[in-house]
């Protein structure tokens, strides 16, 4: 059976409410969902809600207000005031408006009598033990004789592992969308499973969204120069633009140190282009003095501005056999079939660089491909494709503006950056997006007619309209 993780539902989550579907109206779904599921195993009687103070409290809110003619009362596990969201709140006022019978509980749970108990506790939001008045509801919970009704997890269950210290016994659990993966592995706690749909376009689980960039994008407080992602850019023989924009995108998309290493006799061009760049020369023989360098890097971006040669395709195929080469995202040239066993892949070939090395860039071979490398490709066009040959996604920020040479560069340098604190199909993912949308921020300013500089500029931009998304 297929399931989703609580981490790509919510990147999913916030993908839906990007293109337009609230999570209002998925949790209206959700809630009435469940209240079906009631509806069809009992005739009307006395229910008893459990509700934490997230959505998935917010799910049990509107079960009740389905729940039309059964005797529903509510237990709030904490302050109305402390409802964590917007929308879980809506639904709460909605029921006090409505004259519900509703109990803020803080320390001491009242006795009840219930058919039916129904726990919107915690779902998928659930963050290490239980603790306080969440571990007491447990425990009532479970000495109650009631019919129990988890909604989307049973609480203490963790959603992704099917692992628990304490968690509430359910008779039934009605999850949402998919299952969650411990679900299948904890059956004795879960129950009854049942999956309701809550309208979730199946085409919105892979196509690349502001979730993405979110889930990627980090910023720690307490960190020092290098946390936040230290690169090492080669490439450059040939032409001397392309590195210097990769490096500059690499900076611009958050990465903190990042060297640029380049043939000799281009070095000192290179580092005339801007002061934030540290060049280096590149020796492709001395590999070395590159295995010790990159001790200190996390990700290596090979390729960009370099016309494809058998001495640099010799270099690559040595370079990735480096004992500190733990991370490697490569672009044009230095894209290749030999991804040694260890080495964690990113390739961004366009369809023209794909054709050249591994034939005809259909899905199924773009799919193909990336599982026989053991790499990421992301293919790049109108829609690029992002695939580990497993999951799929695609992404449709961009336009006809970014036909423009150097704009490949710009894609490089960015998942570089993501990579660096992540792992390659999300960081794919994220980077085609903010770079596309970088791309689209340029249209809105300037029409078709943009460089792979303006591009770069609007990165930062890019990446912060996407962490602003609520
Ligand atoms: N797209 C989605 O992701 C959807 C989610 N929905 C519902 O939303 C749920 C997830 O909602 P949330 O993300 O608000 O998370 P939860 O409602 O699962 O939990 C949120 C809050 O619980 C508290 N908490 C976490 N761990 C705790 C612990 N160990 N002990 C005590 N308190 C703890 C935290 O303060 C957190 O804010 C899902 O399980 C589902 O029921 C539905 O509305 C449908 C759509
Ligand atoms: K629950």
């Amino acid at each position: 059976m297929e399931t989703i993780t609580s981490e790509e539902m919510a990147v999913l989550d916030i993908n839906c409410e990007y293109f337009g579907l609230s999570r209002l109206q998925l949790m209206e779904n959700a809630g009435r969902g469940l209240a079906e599921e009631i509806i069809k195993r009992f005739k009307p009687c006395k229910v008893v809600i459990f509700a934490g103070l997230g959505n998935n409290g917010g799910d049990a809110f509107v079960c009740a207000r389905f729940l039309r003619n059964f005797d529903v009362e509510v237990f709030l596990l904490g302050r109305s005031k402390d409802i964590k969201t917007e929308i879980a709140k809506r639904n709460f006022d909605i029921l006090k408006k409505a004259g519900y019978k509703i109990t803020e509980i803080r320390d001491k749970i009242p006795e009840f009598e219930a058919d039916i108990v129904i726990d919107g506790m915690l779902g998928t939001g659930v963050r290490g033990k239980l603790r306080g008045i969440y571990a007491k509801s447990v425990e009532v919970i479970n000495e109650s004789k009631a019919f129990k009704i988890a909604v989307d997890v049973p609480t203490g269950l963790n959603p992704d592992t099917g692992e628990f210290e304490l968690c509430v016994k359910a008779d039934l659990t009605v999850t949402f969308h998919k299952p969650k993966p411990g679900l299948l592995k904890a059956k004795d706690v879960v129950g009854e499973l049942v999956v309701k749909d809550i309208g979730i376009p199946k085409s919105f689980e892979n196509l690349a969204g502001v979730g993405d960039v979110k889930k990627v994008y980090k910023r720690f407080e307490s960190g020092h120069k290098g946390v936040h992602g230290r690169i090492a850019v080669i490439g450059g023989i040939g032409y001397t633009g392309a590195v210097a924009l990769t490096s500059l995108a690499c900076y611009y998309a958050g990465a903190d140190l990042v060297t640029t290493l380049v043939p000799k006799d281009i070095k000192n061009v290179v580092a005339s282009f801007s002061p934030n760049l540290i060049v280096r020369e590149l020796d492709l023989c001395d590999l070395s003095s590159l295995n010790e360098l990159m001790k200190k890097y996390h990700v290596a971006v090979l390729g960009m501005g370099v016309e494809r040669n058998d001495e640099f395709t010799d270099f690559v195929e040595e370079f990735l056999k480096l004992e500190n080469v733990k991370k490697v995202v490569l672009d044009a040239s230095a894209i290749t079939k030999d991804i040694p066993e260890g080495v964690e892949c990113i390739m961004t070939p366009h369809a023209g660089e794909f054709r050249k090395v591994f034939g005809e860039p259909t899905i199924e071979n773009v799919m193909k491909v990336a599982k026989e490398t053991n790499s990421v490709i992301l293919l790049k066009g109108r829609e690029d494709v992002i695939t580990d040959g497993e999951r799929v996604r695609f992404n449709r920020t961009g336009n006809a503006g970014m036909t423009v040479g150097g704009t490949g560069d710009v894609l490089a340098g960015v998942a570089g950056a993501f990579f660096a604190l992540n792992d390659a199909f999300w960081s794919a993912s994220a980077s085609a997006f903010v770079n596309g949308l970088a791309g689209d921020i340029c249209f809105e300013e300037k029409g078709y007619n943009f460089t792979a500089v303006d591009l770069l500029e609007k990165i930062p931009i890019a990446i912060k309209r996407c962490l602003e998304f609520v």
